[in-house]
């Protein structure tokens, strides 16, 4: 029998480094991010001059290189000089004031501080001993910071700030990262005014700045001639609409070529880019299920159920009977009528259903729902949840959605 590896090796197909376009790897070329670059470059260049930077706030949307310009300046930084320390917080894992100082203390040196435990004022004071005690400049930059302020209040950012500039001759400096534009307005002025801060704006990308990007990022990846310009262009189209997002039209890019490797194609060509949009809207509407609160996902099957009894679409009473009685069969407490009405506007939110308002004359307006597409793999994502693999919608008839 032949080798059945074999055809994996064939030397013609496509030989790719793809970590090369996986969202960790930090290029070392960022095209139409340069004066973002130099803007940074210039506050933190007061290190070199041995003077406190001013904190930062830099804002943009989503995959417009925030975090990988960060990180690729603050590299440069530390490659630059000995005199700083640079730590990376996500807050979207360190979301309160106590998690990201003991964070921040134990990257500084020390015996470890437990987790939990302690006053926030002895990690506090902690924090800035170590500190000072390395002699070392620290940039601590706090990505999605929003995130921070969503979850523990304007406050926790002030318990931080304190950090910067309460204590004498300390050499702390923040970098904060967000979405949210409005963010510092809805601060309260005591924040605002220690924040002290200056401001750098990524401004979403357009295709032909997205296309110059992913050219820019293939060429560490192959020579010319394996991706087609025609397929650049196709996922810098994509990545534009979607809110000129690099992230977007890379991993597409990236999914293309992982199609062709795996076909043993030659080329990347439109062919490969749009069956990886497919598969990336996949990946999207799975993990968005996934990640949904069980009774959100009751909400979906029921939607899913009684669209199927009856295919228009559906209104909230009627998806409620059976989110009632799929709760029983499953031993779940029903949610109330009203919680399930915002479920479902969420779930509208994530795209997973559509909603028609509708007038009923006078009864006023009422709401109406469809699951538009993919009903068949959303019910197959939803069975992966082990508290509703056990329901079988074949148990669901007309006759039973009437009774109570
Ligand atoms: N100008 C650029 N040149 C090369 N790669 C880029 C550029 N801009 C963004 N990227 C790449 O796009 C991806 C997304 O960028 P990044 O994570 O920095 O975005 P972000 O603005 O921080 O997004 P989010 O707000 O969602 O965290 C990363 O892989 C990054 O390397």
């Amino acid at each position: 029998m032949d080798n059945p590896f074999s055809k994996f090796t064939n030397s013609r197909t496509i030989q790719a480094d793809l970590s090369l376009l996986e969202e960790n790897y930090i290029p070392d070329s960022f095209p139409h991010r340069e004066k973002q670059i130099n803007d940074m470059v210039t506050i933190l260049s007061s290190i070199m001059r041995n003077s406190r930077p001013s904190n930062i706030i830099v804002y943009g949307k989503t995959g417009t290189g925030k975090t990988s310009t960060t990180k690729y300046v603050t590299r440069m930084l530390q490659e630059a000089t000995s005199n700083v320390e640079v730590i990376y917080v996500n807050c979207e894992i360190y979301d309160s004031p106590y998690s990201i100082l003991v964070y921040v203390a134990n990257f500084a040196g020390g015996e470890k501080i437990p987790e939990l435990g302690w006053p926030v004022d002895r990690i506090y004071r902690e924090a800035v001993d170590r500190i000072n005690g390395t002699g070392k400049f620290f940039v601590i930059v706090l990505d999605e910071m929003d995130r921070l302020i969503k979850k523990s209040g304007g406050d926790s950012l002030y318990v931080l700030l304190k950090l910067m500039t309460d204590v004498e001759n300390v050499k702390v400096s923040m970098i904060g990262i967000t979405n949210d534009t409005t963010l510092l307005e809805n601060l309260d002025s005591r924040i605002k005014s220690r924040l002290n801060q200056e401001s750098i704006v990524f401004p979403p990308y357009n295709a032909t700045e997205i296309r110059d990007i992913i050219a820019s990022r293939l060429e560490k990846v192959f020579g010319p001639g394996v991706v087609d310009d025609t397929a650049i262009n196709l996922c810098a189209a994509i990545g534009a609409q979607e809110h000129g997002d690099a992230r977007k039209a890379i991993d597409l890019m990236r999914i293309a070529i992982e199609i062709a490797i795996r076909e043993n194609r030659l080329k990347v060509t439109e062919k490969e880019v749009y069956e990886a949009r497919d598969k990336y809207e996949m990946n999207v509407m799975h993990e968005a299920i996934n990640t949904l609160p069980i009774h959100s996902k009751i909400v979906l099957l029921s939607a899913i159920v009684t669209q199927e009894i009856e295919p228009n679409s559906v209104i909230t009473g009627e998806i409620y009977e059976n989110y009632r009685r799929i709760c029983e069969d499953l031993g779940f407490t029903p949610l109330t009528p009203r919680r399930i009405s915002d479920l479902l506007t969420e779930l509208s939110d994530y795209g997973l259903i559509v909603v028609d308002e509708r007038n009923m004359g006078k009864y006023g307006r009422t709401r109406g729902f469809s699951v538009v597409k993919e009903i068949e793999t959303i019910k197959k994502y939803l069975m992966e949840d082990e508290n509703l693999s056990m329901f079988k919608t074949s148990k669901m008839t007309k006759q039973a959605r009437f009774d109570s």
